[in-house]
């Protein structure tokens, strides 16, 4: 017997089938209720579960039942070499009271970058772990074009697709979680909201990613073995930005919104996770359109630099402030520490 609440076992954020959809040939009556049900969820929840089958069952297999075990189990010395001067760019790990190793193929699934990694990680080559992170990647690659492209579309904004695309950088995070050392929170990962564009979770088998509701619920992503979890970042929330999308992140009624969310996990099994991320290119401007902007809904961010953005986030000056996006580059907001 579960040992759930009534409210948790009946809330789910919502689920979207685009399996059959192409981002190269977006149009058709599929295409356009997929996108009306993507905005809609991204707009309520500004999280959604993508049924996808191009990412098999097997590529997941592959990825986490080899190569991300194989990666991890890597001397910590090795993990280390997977550097970055952008802070989280790359190994993560060794933090205090968190059972929690991260590190992240930049630029997955480029063939050369995947096998640069592959290089550092195994100097001798491994080429099934190059192969299962390429083929796993490339469909998340499709997934979130579709949904870049959604988005832009369903905002009327179509036009600026292509340069949107060339702005931005990917990578995918590959991460190990042990059982947290808190055994009465069991929050292995605290709650925050992302400050990239947008990042696709994929859950292996065990649970533990929850997002918070606009009424302040956490509502836990099931895994399921033909979903992933598609998510809103901060960059995307200045791209397309609302009126009311302040301090509180709180339910719009409009636009989208990037959403809170933590990893719970409750069962004492590790729990490995893989993360699609798309962000603004190093040192880019963040700016958002003037397409969105008017008289009713004046410029709520300051235009600004997306790396610069990162380290002040995660200085000691940025985790003072109460919400280091705001101070950072909000306009006519609360930027009390
Ligand atoms: O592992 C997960 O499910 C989510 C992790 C996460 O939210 C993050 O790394 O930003
Ligand atoms: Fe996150």
């Amino acid at each position: 017997m579960s040992s759930l609440t009534f409210t948790e076992q009946t809330q789910q954020i919502p689920i979207v089938n685009l399996s059959e959809l192409d981002p190269s040939l977006p149009g058709g009556d599929q295409w356009e209720a997929a996108r009306a049900a993507v905005a809609a969820a991204l707009r309520l929840h500004g999280c959604f579960d993508a049924i996808y089958a191009p990412l098999s069952p097997e590529l997941r297999d592959s990825l986490f039942c080899h190569a991300v075990s194989e990666l991890l189990a890597l001397p910590l010395e090795v993990k280390l070499r997977n550097s970055s001067d952008e802070p989280f760019q790359g190994y993560i790990g060794q933090i205090p009271n968190m059972p929690y190793e991260s590190l992240r193929v930049d630029s997955a699934p480029s063939p050369s970058a995947v096998e640069e990694f592959t290089q550092l990680m195994w100097p001798q080559g491994n080429p099934t772990f190059r192969n299962a992170v390429i083929a796993f990647t490339r469909p998340l690659q499709d997934l979130m074009k579709i949904v870049h492209r959604m988005i832009l579309e369903s905002f009327g904004v179509e036009s600026l697709y292509e340069s949107f695309q060339s702005s931005i950088s990917h990578g995918l995070r590959l991460s190990e979680y042990g059982v947290p050392f808190d055994k009465e929170t069991k929050i292995a990962m605290v709650s925050h909201i992302d400050p990239n564009l947008m990042t696709i979770v994929c859950q292996h088998e065990v649970e533990g990613l929850e997002v918070k509701t606009a009424d302040g619920d956490w509502i836990k992503v099931v895994p399921s073995p033909n979903s992933v979890t598609v998510m809103i970042g901060q960059a995307f929330q200045v791209h397309i930005v609302g009126k009311f999308d302040v301090l509180d992140r709180a339910w719009t009624n409009g636009r989208l919104r990037a959403p809170v969310h933590r990893v719970k996990m409750t069962g004492d099994e590790g729990r490995f996770s893989a993360l699609y991320g798309s962000r603004p290119n190093y040192n880019s401007i963040v700016q958002t359109p003037e397409e969105f902007i008017n008289e009713e809904n004046p410029r709520l961010y300051r235009p600004y630099n997306y790396t610069e953005y990162m380290k002040f986030r995660y200085s000691d000056e940025g985790k003072g402030h109460k919400d280091p996006f705001i101070s950072f580059c909000g306009i006519g907001q609360e930027t009390t520490a």
